[in-house]
């Protein structure tokens, strides 16, 4: 997979000033930013954050999922720590895209789970695929991370492509009575690591 990087600019949010870089992923027509804070060591463990898209809960504030509160919390962390990354990864529903993840939210609505209402439509319960992350983080030089996640598949995947994730830093947040068995789901069946703090 070819990834072409755009020319930086910058991004003001509430927390600070980042810096925002765009990724294109040729032959897929598909892309992905990073938004990097403070000034990029790569000789230690960079705070990381890899953010899966969601429309939903990024911009629209939904209390299905806990992603708006998470992308919140992260970009605070990122700043509280002087210097980070946060890619935010479009693929959006898991990877099976938003008009997809509204017919798998239909399902839900209709008694099934976020993994049921996958297969339902016939996909796997997570579609997602992170090449591009990866040769993001290589792109940028970043070879060591601590990671921010509850999701130690994303650990294992960045381990085996040879990223060194020193640490997990666990981003529960966002927990509340419209999302309690979404969450509940992501533990159960899809091994999330939620009920411990670091
Ligand atoms: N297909 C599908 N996707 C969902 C659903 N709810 C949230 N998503 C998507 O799930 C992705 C976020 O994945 P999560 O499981 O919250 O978290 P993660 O990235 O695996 O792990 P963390 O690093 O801990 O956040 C986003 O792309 C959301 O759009 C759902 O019910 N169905
Ligand atoms: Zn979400």
């Amino acid at each position: 997979m070819e990834l072409k990087k755009t020319k930086n600019a910058i991004l003001p949010t509430p927390w600070g000033d980042f810096k925002l870089i765009g990724f294109e992923e040729k032959d897929k027509n598909k892309n992905h930013i990073a938004l990097v804070y403070g000034n990029i060591d790569v000789n230690i463990p960079i705070l990381s954050r890899i953010h899966s898209e969601c429309v939903t809960g990024d911009a629209l504030f939904s209390l299905r999922c806990d992603c708006g509160f998470q992308l919140k919390k992260a970009l605070t962390m990122i700043a509280n720590e002087g210097s980070g990354i946060l890619i935010y990864h479009r693929q959006e529903g898991r990877n099976i895209g938003l008009l997809n993840k509204i017919q798998a939210y239909s399902l839900q609505d209709k008694g099934l789970d976020t993994v049921e209402a996958n297969h339902k439509l016939g996909f796997s319960a997570d579609e997602r695929d992170f090449t591009s992350c990866i040769k993001i983080f290589n792109m940028l030089r970043i070879k060591s991370i601590k990671l921010l996640t509850n999701n130690p598949f994303k650990i294992k995947l960045l381990k085996k492509n040879g990223i060194d994730v020193v640490q997990r830093i666990s981003l529960i947040v966002g927990k509340n009575s419209k999302n309690i068995r979404y969450l509940n789901t992501k533990e159960k069946k899809m091994g999330h690591l939620l009920s411990v703090k670091k």
